[in-house]
């Protein structure tokens, strides 16, 4: 990817945004400082240091002597370094945040006294922390796993977490489990292998062991679990919290965030590419889109169970392994998230924000979900040892709104709290508790009953109805997916045992995903499966979720050499930065390249081997005699344009381009142009002659639209070109 957004555009973004009132950035001021020129180096105690360069030592013009322990500004900086780092996150280790703010649109007074989601009128800034599971803080961004989606809202009655993942149910449901689950999915503990990777025996070996994981790991060999961007993932709570109205009534409810550039992916072959190529990809698009201005949206969905229904159905609502069907339980969006400002500083924000499940405001409370019980003492007290006791003190921690309490002490303890009792009652009745009316947190009063088991209820034991629900409402396309993850997962599996028996458990899915999977992988092919009555729920397909038609912050990649066709490129170019979408000119050399006319040059962003096809999301060569010579003579851009056809992205070419788009692929049933007409063939769209109406900066992005870059437009808009993969044809060219 190339280099980040430039500063000066970032504060043009975040100037466009604004101050605002209760703002977290305004309460962050306090402990921001900004390094200038002005400003002199000093030690931590504030002393001016003359030096940074030199220890102290016993040293004439000729010879150089020891080095006096003496020196305490030296001493300072190393021992200030030795111990720069804190433990990384147990899980969640790999991620990256941005600061945003949430709004509701449609109040839900009905169903809590949370003005968070009740006040149309407020804005709350948030902060929002996107990460990996299993790989620790230096992996790749584009492995399969899980995606984290922790927001905090700073609201003004307190702290409130969602701590959800891109996928809405999880592989356990009790949390006496989650380390045997972290465990076996982390790097094994004999050679601490592999690396932020599902694909090995004991992953699957506990997937076997855990029949209750199916539904969840059927998401994770979907492509949920290569997103392509963080901006295009939904974001679910997972458990079952619940929300108490003014009427004292409780609800059940689950979360979700549905992103409005909609819910994409990367094809499997471009992230393994990535994970080398580029392993910040993710984190890189997220800070650029920002700096850039494209915010990225979320709306804010919830689904509300009223509590005398919550045994109305045949899973248990308390089940993190079950979803909440949309025909049973529809979702209300009621709100908006934007993301509008990167951090000033990853290890102070990013690093030391610390989410915990317990953290809820009047009006919204848990339920028993026997998952989110243990979460509410498990991120409490990872906290500690990651951060400390005084933990929530922290500038990116703190609330918005005033904290008094008799807490006190601690390691690093910052706030000074004046008065002469630190008790409750006390003679002075300071800081008394808050009465209802004053905002306190009252718990619903549930009524509880039951024996004391380490047991499950029953509807708990039934673990493969929704794994063949979300099966069943998979696109073809999907599906070809999964079944080339799983193969690929097992294949790394060196154990018979569990391969094997993994292949067993799909047919408990489907019989013939188990055939499939088994000569792909090796296994016996199972006989018999599990009947599968075949129900489906569209919603869980994410192509039910294109997003809007756009492309902004798309990385579109324009290959020329020496003698390209100026006309095309300064359209294709101008164009593609009116739609606020990247163009990345990218040649065979980074120093200047000169048009065809002679006249013009222009000096790419980028050379071929610098710069991947793995790292656009669509390709553009436009024409000229002597630079597609070039092009087509070169191995490296041959490669690109078959690796960005195998990796079913879009690909634009004008004029002689064309016969070079055909010479990389060699596909007759890809058709091309020969004449002024625009032509889209399986996402290759091609033009022989331009045309004035070709070369129009501002492109309406339109179904069937006629003009060449209309087409192309239209086509990265679409992601990918899924017809491609389904004929067979991504798979008959090499790249
Ligand atoms: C519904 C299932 C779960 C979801 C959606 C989930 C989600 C997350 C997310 C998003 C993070 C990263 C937070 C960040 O960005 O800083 C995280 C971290 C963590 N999770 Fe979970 N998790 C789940 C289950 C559990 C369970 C069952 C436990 C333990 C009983 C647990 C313990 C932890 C711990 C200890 C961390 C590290 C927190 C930190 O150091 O900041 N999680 N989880």
């Amino acid at each position: 990817m190339s280099g980040l957004v430039p500063e000066t555009m970032q504060k043009v973004a975040h100037a466009a945004v604004g101050p605002r009132q209760g703002d977290k950035l305004k309460d962050l001021a306090h402990s921001t400082k900004d390094m200038t020129a002005e400003g002199r180096l000093t030690t931590d105690y504030g002393v001016k240091q003359s030096t940074a360069d030199d220890w102290l030592k016993v040293v004439t013009k000729d010879q150089t002597g020891p080095m006096l322990l003496e020196d305490p500004f030296a001493r300072e900086r190393i021992m200030r370094f030795d111990h720069e780092r804190i433990p990384e996150r147990v899980v969640h280790a790999r991620g990256s945040g941005a600061f945003g703010k949430f709004k509701v649109f449609d109040s839900i007074q009905d169903l809590t006294i949370a003005p968070v989601l009740t006040d149309t009128s407020r804005e709350t800034p948030v902060f929002v922390r996107f990460s990996t599971v299993l790989g620790s803080r230096g992996s790749a961004d584009t492995v399969r796993d899980v995606r984290g989606f922790a927001v905090k809202f700073y609201t003004q009655e307190g702290n409130w977490d969602i701590v959800g993942n891109d996928i809405p149910v999880f592989f356990i449901q009790d949390a006496i489990k989650f380390p045997d689950i972290i465990h076996a999915g982390k790097p094994e503990p004999h050679n601490e292998v592999p690396q932020a990777q599902s694909a090995h025996n004991n992953f699957w070996d506990f997937q076997f062991n855990h029949s209750e994981a199916t539904h969840m790991f059927m998401w994770t060999m979907s492509d949920r679990g290569i997103p392509r961007s963080y901006r295009m993932m939904q974001g679910f709570g997972v458990n079952t919290y619940t929300l108490v109205n003014a009427k004292g009534e409780r609800h059940f409810v689950k979360f979700t965030w549905t992103p409005e550039l909609g819910v994409h992916s990367l094809v499997w072959d471009e992230a393994l590419k990535l994970a080398g190529q580029d392993p910040d990809f993710h984190r890189k698009d997220l800070w650029e889109a920002i700096a850039s201005g494209a915010f990225p949206k979320w709306k804010f969905g919830i689904q509300a169970i009223p509590e005398a229904d919550e045994h109305k159905f045949d899973f248990d609502i308390l089940d993190a392994t079950k979803v909440w069907p949309e025909d049973l339980v529809p979702t209300r969006y009621i709100g908006e998230m934007e993301l509008n400002r990167n951090v000033d500083e990853f290890f102070t924000q990013t690093e030391q924000i610390a989410f915990c499940t317990s953290h809820v405001v009047p009006g919204i409370g848990f339920s028993d979900d026997p998952l989110l019980v243990g979460r509410n003492f498990s991120y409490f007290d990872t906290q500690i040892s990651r951060l400390g006791i005084n933990f929530q003190e922290l500038p990116i921690n703190r609330p918005v709104c005033p904290v008094m309490n008799f807490n006190r002490d601690g390691a690093m303890r910052h706030a000074i709290t004046r008065g002469t009792v630190n008790y409750w009652p006390n003679r002075f009745e300071a800081c008394p508790p808050a009465t209802h009316e004053e905002g306190a947190y009252v718990e619903y009063a549930q009524k509880v009953a039951g024996i004391k088991a380490r047991m499950r209820s029953n509807k708990f034991k039934e673990h493969f109805s929704q794994a063949q629900l979300f099966w069943n409402s998979m696109s073809p396309i999907e599906k070809q997916h999964i079944i080339k993850a799983l193969s690929f997962e097992l294949d790394h599996c060196e154990d018979l045992l569990v391969y094997t028996r993994m292949i067993q458990r799909l047919a408990d899915i489907d019989l013939n995903l188990a055939q499939t999977v088994a000569v792909a992988v090796g296994g016996e092919s199972p006989k018999e499966g599990r009947s599968n009555p075949g129900r489906r729920a569209p919603a869980l397909s994410q192509h039910e979720f294109p997003g809007k038609p756009t492309i902004q912050a798309r990385r579109v990649a324009i290959l020329i050499a020496d003698g390209y066709d100026q006309v095309a490129y300064d359209a294709a170019y101008a164009a593609l930065s009116s739609a606020m979408a990247t163009p990345l000119v990218v040649g065979p050399k980074r120093s200047k390249i000169t048009a065809a006319n002679g006249a013009n040059s222009t000096q790419p962003h980028h050379h071929l081997e610098g710069l991947r096809s793995t790292m656009v999301d669509a390709l553009l060569i436009p024409g000229g005699t002597q630079s597609i010579e070039t092009l087509s003579k070169n191995g490296r851009a041959l490669h690109w344009v078959r690796e960005a056809f195998g990796h079913l992205k879009v690909i634009g070419a004008t004029g002689e381009a064309i016969g070079f788009v055909e010479k990389a692929i060699s596909l007759p049933s890809v058709v091309v142009s020969s004449d002024g007409e625009a032509k889209d063939s399986y996402g290759v769209v091609t033009v022989k002659e331009l045309r004035p109406e070709s070369l129009k900066e501002v492109v309406e992005i339109a179904k069937g639209a006629t003009g060449f870059m209309e087409k192309f437009f239209y086509e990265i808009a679409q992601h990918r070109c899924w017809e491609r993969e389904l004929a067979g044809l991504s798979d008959a060219v090499a790249y």
